[in-house]
């Protein structure tokens, strides 16, 4: 039976620490390395991050947008730079943000979850927005698959808290009903469970209870959006340990030399690490 997903993370993150590195080929940044701003930049530069951290780091998380700027094309460098990450070691999560009617939602499946389609990724992230039971195909096909899906519950961006933090009927924040569902899909599952949630590194403490989440919190916001790691620790208490720091701009801009992605990419793991394990 192929692994799950939460198991080959927590064994990724034992392994290299608790680091997720995004791949966004920002325009800025391609200029800044020296690259066209074109489907020839952005090759070189998913290359560049896939030689400088594939195998290095837990996860790496190419950001799909960057890419679909550029059409099929743009997509066709996208498929390549998945499957040389997924042979590498690190675990590739597809931030794609997904989210439709479940029938629709059951074609993203396929198109992101399943080992038949180029852009098969180990796990992606979705939007709950048309409610979480819409997202049950998106599940379903990841943990048949020894895959996984981050579901957004605290953007780091301030305008998530307007949707995010409002109150269902019961006095639950929508936030907390996400978590909620996602802590019974994960339930009994050793060592973490499949479903992970998003929680941004720069919300403060969150105020929500993740005690029986079970799952792996993706938690980007880290450098360039303001999050820091010290805080990690006071936003998300005891749940700590299953955190997956996420940074792209602050690490991506030490390139284009390789060795420099490196370093960096170790500053930003360390600084992770020691706030996790010191406090833990
Ligand atoms: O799902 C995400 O990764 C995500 C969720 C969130 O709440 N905030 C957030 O910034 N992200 C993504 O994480 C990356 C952050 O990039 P930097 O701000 O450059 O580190 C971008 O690709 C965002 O789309």
């Amino acid at each position: 039976m192929t692994e799950r997903f939460g198991a080959r993370l927590r064994v990724a993150m034992d392994a290299l620490g608790p680091l997720c590195v995004g791949i966004d080929p920002h325009p800025s940044l391609l200029a800044s390395w020296g690259l066209s701003d074109d489907v020839k930049g952005l090759e070189s530069f998913g290359r560049t991050v896939g030689e400088a951290l594939a195998g290095r780091v837990a996860a790496i998380k190419p950001q799909s947008a960057f890419f679909e700027r550029f059409g099929s094309r743009g997509i066709a460098v996208l498929e390549s730079v998945i499957r040389q990450l997924r042979s590498s070691g690190s675990l590739v999560i597809l931030d794609v943000k997904r989210g439709d009617i479940g029938s629709t939602a059951a074609a993203y499946a396929d198109a992101y979850l399943d080992p038949a389609s180029p852009l098969c990724a180990d796990a992606i992230t979705v939007s709950p927005y048309l409610g979480f039971g819409s997202l049950r195909p998106i599940i379903d096909k990841a943990q048949q698959n020894g895959l996984g899906a981050f579901v957004l519950a605290l953007t780091s961006n301030p305008e998530g808290a307007a949707v995010q933090r409002a109150r269902a009927a019961d006095g639950r924040t929508v936030a907390q009903t996400i978590i909620d569902e996602i802590s019974q899909v994960n339930a009994g599952v050793r060592p973490l469970g499949d479903v992970g949630v998003v929680i941004g590194a720069t919300v403060g403490e969150t105020g929500h209870e993740l005690t029986d989440l079970n799952g792996p919190i993706l938690a980007p916001g880290l450098g360039a959006q303001g999050g820091r790691p010290e805080d990690l620790r006071a936003v998300f208490g005891s749940a700590v340990a299953n955190v997956l720091p996420s940074w792209s701009r602050e690490v991506l801009s030490a390139g284009p030399e390789v060795a420099a992605l490196r370093a960096a990419a170790e500053r930003a793991r360390e600084s992770c690490a020691s706030a996790i394990v010191v406090t833990a």
